[in-house]
């Protein structure tokens, strides 16, 4: 593996939220159904706004190849028709959790910290480089690993959360492995000089405290 590849790759390694206090919770089953539905109702926050950082990211791509691969991941999330796509599955994860579509979508409970971590993300998009912008992405190489345990901790341990609920998870596995197999690709292209490369790790870091971050909101207010 090239050593500047090994050098992002070590980023999430060691600070990705899987290693969140939260997540380790999650995962032994030990959260309460406030805690877990406290999470489905923040988590939404930062759901929503991913297609909007994807399209910072899309105006800084140079070629239509690149635009149309990044907007694959905008129509991912907002669907090709209403009722379709991303958010509308993490609307239905919330309804499988008992939460109301209406108070998802009105923003009503979004913690403080969740909504400064999200802009940090949104922000950095927007006023990063192309390379920053696709780099800060790279998270997404653990997220299906992730959403894997997820799945098989909720049908162990949360079985009140109906199993369509599930389903945004079980579609995520392979939408992030194309995602970051993509990213991935893009920023070892683009990002030439030490300058370039030191960036992209710096973005990395902190997309990590970003997720970070908002589990620390989550942790300490349910
Ligand atoms: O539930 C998770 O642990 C998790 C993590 C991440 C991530 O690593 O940023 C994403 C997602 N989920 C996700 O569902 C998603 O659509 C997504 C898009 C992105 C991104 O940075 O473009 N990350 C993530």
């Amino acid at each position: 593996m090239n050593p500047f590849e090994a050098e992002l790759r070590a980023v999430p390694e060691e600070r990705y939220h899987h290693l969140h206090p939260f997540n380790l919770r999650m995962h032994a089953g030990e959260l309460s159904q406030a805690e877990l539905r406290g999470w489905i109702l923040n988590r939404f926050h930062y759901q929503r706004n991913i297609p909007v950082k994807d399209a910072h990211v899309l105006a800084k791509l140079p070629t239509s190849d690149l635009r149309r691969m990044w907007l694959r991941r905008i129509q991912d999330h907002d669907g090709a028709a209403p009722g379709e796509g991303g958010i509308e599955r993490w609307l239905r994860l919330g309804e499988a959790a008992g939460l109301d579509r209406d108070l998802l979508l009105s923003g009503e409970g979004v913690l403080p910290g969740v909504r400064m971590a999200v802009d940090g993300y949104v922000n950095l998009c927007r006023n990063g480089t192309l390379v920053e912008a696709v780099a800060s992405s790279l998270t997404e190489l653990f997220a299906p690993d992730l959403m894997r345990t997820r799945i098989a901790a909720f049908e162990k341990h949360y079985p009140w959360i109906g199993a369509e609920g599930l389903r945004y998870f079980r579609i995520r596995v392979d939408q992030g492995r194309q995602d970051s197999g993509e990213a991935l690709a893009l920023v070892l292209d683009r990002a030439r000089t030490r300058e370039d490369r030191d960036r992209a790790v710096a973005a990395l870091r902190f997309k990590c405290d970003v997720l970070w971050a908002l589990l620390d909101a989550v942790d300490g207010a349910y």
